[in-house]
């Protein structure tokens, strides 16, 4: 399944409501709850500002017009300004005040969920795409913002606004008012039966729109994949595909909501003319007056407006629930690789490494990748990890780094287990170089200080030299002032492999981890490479996972792995001497080097 139906399936839209979750939510809220208290005051005191209008209309009707007192018409329009200013300025306020409030809230929540989620441990980014994560973060933090600033309020709103309407039209007169909510059970019928139907084709509308948005990503992210493969046409037609249904999904809400709602509001029209009409004959009839009448139906107006924001909120509300669910299953997901309460701070190492009896699996319902795993490093040393494919070379990387904790057995540096030790103490005195290595947006400096932000500029320099970099800055725009881009994206492979290296340099690590590159470079970067290297290497404890054979001859301590197990380890030439699987692997590339030779020549 591509990542993009599997984001379609697992992302629920909407969830039933939840109390638990409602009160984690409005924890958020709390370091707010004076504001917002001062908010719901000032709503309150606006709904019942705006309720007073048609009566004092009324009472210009009646008693302004009707009695001909131009004194009355002239005092009550004036007191229907001053209420239309006054509520102005208070909508100004507490529309500032929410808006305020949510956006702290949504920056509390996304910066509460980034922070942890940069301290969740590699298995947790095992098993999700990325796209799925950074949903997360922008899309479900919104729905959660959405519901606990502007929701709640609008709900506290609308339920006082509708509960006042109520009174006032029972106060008014009874028999009209039950008269006027006569349509009341056929308005519910409808709209309970639609509603859920055009929520679905809202809700069908996003998901298509994320598939969109997945699919659009994927390919811009592949392009040279997708062009060098010649599958434009087949991506057209799978675009096409989520295109139609999201196009489907969209016009059939549309088609819904624009039968739907014109029925409710003429369904609101009939009972707004049947009042009028029993009320016109009770004018009629001089038992009511005209102002009291147009008031009751103006109130009768205002009734339909809550009633549909409230029930916005509603599919608010059951929205949030699903994005709740959500996040916190992230933010209660607890880092698995943490200081344990003892840890200590590693002192400066050495760099002796020793592996005991070490087992691991990445899933607890899987076999384990590596078995019983053991050897001893001095510090110094240049180990070479080699071995086929999926052997587990990189899993014993991982744990080294604790990226991942033994699942059984002990991991010693300087004879101090890593669990006892602070995961920062540890990894600064540590440095990785993979075989594609991540480079940030931004310039070479900044690449090359990401580990050691207090390097002075003349460590900059020499680091660059070392490790030959300066001659790829000399040839960049800005030298090292020049902007990289995403990914390293204006650098070859060979010059973000010396950016690499220059940025482990600098931050200086007593064990350094490499996995040599196996992508071909021309002659020359490449010789630049090994030159880069050895100064990298020089007086460091090194794990490389190597490919080349020059560099496993020179290490002092070469690792054969082989399904998870040290099929064999020593020297170079105690283990020719073996003539076991290390002289096999040997004997074959230099075949193949031999035949490539011969093919050249
Ligand atoms: N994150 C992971 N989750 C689950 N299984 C994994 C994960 N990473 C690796 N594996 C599995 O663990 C085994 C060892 O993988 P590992 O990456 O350590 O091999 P390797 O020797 O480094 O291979 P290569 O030379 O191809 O990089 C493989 O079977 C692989 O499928």
């Amino acid at each position: 399944m591509s990542q993009v139906e599997w984001d379609m399936d697992e992302d629920i839209e909407e969830k039933p409501f939840n109390m638990k979750y409602m009160r984690r939510m409005l924890r958020y809220l709390y370091p707010y709850r004076r504001l917002m208290s001062l908010v719901v005051v000032i709503v309150l005191f606006n709904m019942l500002l705006s309720l007073s209008e048609p009566i004092i209309l009324a009472y210009i009707i009646d008693k302004g017009i009707g009695d001909k007192n131009f004194a009355v018409i002239t005092a009550l329009g004036i007191s229907l300004l001053g209420i239309r200013l006054v509520s102005w300025l208070f909508s100004w306020m507490h529309t500032r005040w929410i808006n305020f409030t949510g956006q702290r809230i949504l920056f509390d929540l996304r910066q509460q969920l980034f922070n942890h989620l940069q301290s969740l441990s590699f298995r947790f980014f095992d098993g999700r795409p990325a796209g799925k994560i950074m949903s997360r973060i922008t899309n479900d933090t919104n729905a959660i913002g959405e519901l606990i600033n502007g929701g709640l309020i609008t709900m506290v709103m609308e339920v006082t606004h509708l509960l006042g309407i109520v009174i006032i039209l029972f106060w008014m007169d009874w028999q009209l008012a039950l008269l006027s909510f006569i349509m009341m059970p056929l308005l519910y019928v409808i709209v309970a039966k639609v509603r859920p139907k055009i929520e679905g084709s809202w809700s069908r509308s996003r998901s298509t729109m994320s598939a969109i948005n997945g699919n659009l990503n994927e390919t811009i992210q592949g392009i040279r994949v997708v062009q060098a493969f010649s599958r434009q046409s087949n991506n057209n037609d799978k675009f096409n595909e989520i295109n139609t249904r999201n196009k489907k999904a969209f016009m059939r809400a549309i088609t819904l909501e624009s039968t739907v709602y014109p029925l409710v509001e003429m369904i609101g029209m009939i009972g707004t003319c049947i009042v009028v009409w029993f009320g016109a004959i009770r004018v009629i009839d001089g038992a009511l007056s005209l102002g009291f009448i147009m008031a009751f139906i103006n109130y009768l107006w205002r009734f339909w407006g809550p009633l549909s924001a409230l029930s916005k909120v509603y599919s608010q509300l059951l929205s949030a629930m699903a994005s709740a669910e959500r996040i916190f299953e992230v933010l209660d997901t607890d880092s698995e690789v943490k200081n344990s309460s003892n840890a200590r701070a590693l002192p400066p190492i050495d760099g002796g490494v020793e592996f005991e009896h070490v087992s691991f699996r990445y899933d607890d319902n899987k076999p384990n990748v590596l078995h019983d795993v053991s050897f001893k490093v001095k510090p110094g040393q240049r180990v070479a990890l080699v071995g086929p494919t999926g052997a587990g070379k990189s899993t014993i990387v991982n744990l080294l780094m604790r990226f991942y904790d033994a699942t059984d057995g002990s991991l010693r540096i300087d004879g101090m287990d890593v669990k006892n030790a602070t995961l920062e103490s540890l990894r600064k005195q540590m440095g990785i170089v993979l075989q594609d290595s991540f480079i940030f947006a931004g310039t070479v400096e900044q690449n090359m200080r990401y580990g050691n932000e207090e390097a002075t500029d003349e460590q900059l320099r020499k680091a660059g030299e070392s490790v030959r970099l300066d001659r790829v800055v000399a040839q960049l725009s800005d030298g090292y002032a020049t902007e990289v881009e995403e990914r390293g994206s204006k650098l070859s492979v060979g010059q973000r492999q010396l950016l690499a290296f220059g940025r482990v340099l600098l931050s200086d690590p007593r064990i350094l981890i490499l996995d040599e590159a196996t992508s071909s470079v021309d002659t020359e970067t490449e010789q630049h490479i090994q030159e880069a290297l050895q100064t990298l290497l020089a007086g460091r404890t090194a794990f490389i996972i190597a490919h080349r054979l020059s560099t496993i001859r020179d290490a002092d301590l070469i690792l054969v792995v082989q399904d998870g197990r040290i099929a064999e380890q020593g020297s170079h030439e105690a283990l020719m001497k073996q003539s076991g699987l290390y002289a096999n692997l040997v004997l074959t590339q230099l075949s193949m080097q031999e035949s490539v030779i011969l093919q050249t020549s």
